[in-house]
């Protein structure tokens, strides 16, 4: 039978739920205390039995046994109490807020079942709560009512959804419950958007859309695709997403094996939040600079703000030819095809210590000319290098030999002797000293073993420049593509490498090397997808074979390759995976901002139908126009002042760095004001100054765009720029312009804005 609907009804059975769930704590307390006596009791145990009898044999095989014993239960007993904490922690997060939905369901009997962030079970199986995350649940965010289906681990299960509820409850209150026959209807989501902007990022499992559902239960593509509007919760759908797979893979699946990239810290720390809310660790995360740099280590990678900022300045046609190339598919499968139809001449370097050749770059050559020449150029490159590794081991017997040696050993203070003899019993003074000359030879000795380890005895860069002067593009003349080469090798001399070459020159050292490769990730995740080249996404797939991806962007918001690459992402994907199972989704509808500021975002593109705003309405973003730094220094912190008086949390977004620390030197207001720098970790109340690509996936209650002049805003891919500043305001959006505003603005139909005071 179902339950009754009405509010009374529905009050009673939240207090009792809330009393099951003290009970629940109460004895998971206890329980959890005794697990913390148990767990001392026999670590003491444990201290005692160590130090038992170890004086005869007997006793001492004893001892290892129970000490073996005694480990076993300690962690045993660790296990426990984990598993108790565990419990605990959901229980306190069902205390807070039990749950918010509940289904009517007939299946042959009549059902009700109520949702919420975790389960509550009694008497072994009577779900209290369900999991949001269990098949049944799949009918409140799917279904309409009448007939459903909906999976489970035995196939697909129909239902007659008879009626569908949502609640706010907080602690064992209900604030609101609603009737929907809608998927999740209006009325909840309006009170969770009309919220003010936080620190860290929500989850959103009491309101997961339709579409963003599908996301989430995706298991079966390969490679997910999300291409969706500023604020259209790719992001949150995404790490429900993780969620989700966490659950359904529990046995099978870690959170370290699933990496996401993220594109700055600041954001990694917004989102930081989400997945422990549902009660499960975070994923891994890296920037893709955090990535490179890890990859590279001797070589100063150029990361993608300075290329950015550098841009700004200039980006002369014959660079954006070079980098359309370049971070191409294209130049990537160029690398294959070079490698499959011929192995090429490899290039050496000497291995040098204190100035001195110990393996010299013709030896190395030797060696190689020797290994099997049927096998793989990695197989040979691995033979090369054990044949390295055991040729050291010769002149490490020779120097050890040597009067070198001797006189280190004269040389010898008492503490480097106890480093080196640690435990070691010699029957002789000569053995003894043959074991010291052979220890201080291998220390001596050793920085070349590492260099034979990482494979610096091939010359990569040399390989690189030999690969790129076969490798010239049709479109790109002799002369030009040759002076860029000449670059990358000056670079090279510099330790630098220019972003554009990253991921090409990895690819081909892991290809030579046959190295580079984790195939312990299962996940992939990549947000802010269009801010990567179709070369970046090429090495990350061979850099991670066996994870399925998820990738996720707004062609919109392409901040860094805009002007010089226009890309359907959805036609890379397809280039890039030409095997894999894709399954592309759109979400049109977008929930972070008002209305008035929706449209007005959307509207700066010069494709802009496909964005629906959330009926959520607020004033409409004020365009201020100002003759003189003064004026628009004037009305910046008039602004601020007002802003931060409504608001927590309001930015000031501007194209680059210089012109954020510029405000930052001249801004003089009463709030907190803060200058964030790619260094920066998290976000602060108050004023927050940055350029705009720090902003990435990040939300304000209100944001004032600085200076969105024509001067500013004249450029190819400025659109994309403007997008994302504006669609960062959840509720108002000022912008500031020196002197003429942009055409981006002032072409778009007038009552899409309000013209500020200050007009010139
Ligand atoms: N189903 C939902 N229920 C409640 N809030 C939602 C929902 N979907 C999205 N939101 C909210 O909308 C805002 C934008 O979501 P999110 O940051 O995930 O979007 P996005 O598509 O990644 O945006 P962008 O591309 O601009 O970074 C967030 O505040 C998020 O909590």
């Amino acid at each position: 039978m179902f339950a009754p609907t009405d509010r009374q009804f529905e009050q009673e059975r939240v207090k009792q739920i809330a009393q099951e769930i003290a009970k629940q704590q109460q004895e998971t307390a206890d329980k959890l205390a005794n697990a913390e006596h148990e767990t001392h009791l026999i670590e003491q145990n444990y201290g005692d039995t160590a130090k038992i009898n170890t004086m005869e044999i007997d006793d001492q095989m004893e001892t290892n046994a129970s000490v073996q014993q005694q480990k076993q239960l300690v962690a045993l007993s660790v296990e426990n109490q984990a598993i108790l904490m565990n419990k605990a922690n959901r229980l306190q997060r069902l205390q807070d807020s039990p749950y918010f939905g509940r289904i009517d369901i007939e299946d042959g009997g009549q059902d009700t079942l109520y949702i919420g962030t975790a389960s509550l079970i009694v008497d072994e199986d009577e779900f209290l709560i369900y999991d949001w995350r269990s098949p049944i649940a799949g009918i409140y965010y799917n279904g309409t009512l009448g007939k459903v289906g909906y999976q489970t681990p035995m196939g697909p299960q129909q239902a007659d959804l008879r009626g569908k509820r949502q609640f706010n409850i907080q602690q064992d209150q209900i604030i609101n419950m609603f009737d929907t026959s809608e998927t999740i209807g209006d009325e909840i989501l309006q009170q969770v958007l009309g919220d003010e902007a936080s620190l860290y990022m929500q989850n959103i499992v009491a309101t997961i859309q339709r579409e963003q559902n599908d996301i989430i239960r995706n298991t079966d593509a390969d490679i997910l695709v999300v291409q969706g509007a500023a604020g259209s919760g790719k992001t949150s759908a995404i790490l429900q997403r993780v969620a989700y797979l966490l659950y359904h893979s529990r046995t099978q699946l870690d959170s370290d094996q699933i990496i996401m990239f993220s594109p700055n810290h600041l954001f990694s720390n917004y989102i930081s939040h989400v997945l422990p809310s549902l009660g499960e660790k975070n994923m891994r995360q890296v920037t893709l600079n955090e990535f490179f740099v890890q990859r590279l280590s001797g070589l100063n990678v150029e990361d993608r703000f300075t290329r950015f900022e550098r841009d700004q300045v200039s980006l002369p046609e014959t660079t954006k030819q070079m980098r359309r190339y370049l971070e191409s598919t294209a130049m990537m499968t160029a690398i294959d095809e070079k490698l499959r139809i011929a192995q090429p001449d490899l290039y050496f370097n000497d291995l040098v210590l204190d100035g001195e050749v110990v393996i010299s770059q013709q030896q190395v050559r030797e060696i190689y000319q020797r290994v099997n020449p049927h096998a793989n150029l990695a197989e040979k490159i691995l033979q090369t290098k054990n044949k390295l590794i055991r040729l050291l081991q010769r002149k490490v017997r020779e120097l050890a030999d040597s009067d070198w040696a001797q006189e280190q050993l004269d040389l010898l203070s008492e503490s480097d002797y106890q480093d080196l003899v640690l435990e070691h019993q010699f029957s002789s003074a000569n053995a003894e000293q043959v074991y010291l000359a052979k220890q201080v030879a291998r220390q001596k000795l050793y920085p070349i073993y590492e260099a034979i380890y990482n494979n610096y005895f091939l010359d990569l860069e040399q390989q690189y420049l030999d690969l790129l002067d076969q490798l010239q593009p049709a479109q790109i003349s002799a002369a030009a593509w040759r002076s860029r080469t000449e670059s990358v090798r000056s670079h090279f001399e510099r330790h630098q490498i220019q972003l554009s070459d990253v991921a090409p020159y990895l690819y081909l050292r892991d290809r030579l090397t046959g190295g580079g490769q984790n195939r312990r990730i299962q996940y992939l995740f990549v947000d802010e997808m269009q801010d990567y080249s179709a070369a970046q996404l090429f090495y990350m797939q061979h850099a991670f074979p066996l994870a399925k991806m998820t990738l996720l962007g707004d062609y919109a918001q392409d901040l860094f390759a805009a002007n010089y690459q226009p890309k359907s992402i959805i036609e890379t994907v397809q280039e890039l995976f030409p095997q894999k199972k894709i399954k592309l989704h759109e979400l049109n509808n977008s929930y972070r901002s008002t209305i008035q500021i929706t449209d007005f975002a959307g509207a700066l593109l010069p494709e802009h139908d496909q964005i629906i705003a959330f009926n959520r309405p607020g004033p409409k973003p004020e365009l201020i126009v100002c003759p003189r730094l003064l004026d628009l220094n004037r009305e910046l912190s008039q602004a601020c002042t007002r802003l931060i008086d409504e608001y927590g949390m309001i930015a000031i977004l501007t194209k680059t760095q210089a012109e954020a620390e510029q405000i930052f030197a001249t801004l003089q207001i009463d709030a907190e004001v803060t200058l964030m720098t790619e260094n920066k970790r998290r976000l602060h109340h108050g004023v927050m100054i940055m350029p705009i690509y720090l902003a990435k996936g990040l939300e304000f209650d209100a944001v004032i765009g600085y200076n969105v002049s024509q001067d500013s805003f004249g450029q190819a891919g400025d659109h994309q720029i403007l997008y994302t500043i504006a669609s960062r305001a959840m509720h108002e959006l000022i912008l500031l312009s020196l002197g003429t505003p942009t055409k981006i603005i002032t072409d778009l139909p007038g009552e899409l804005y309000q013209i500020g005071n200050q007009v010139c």
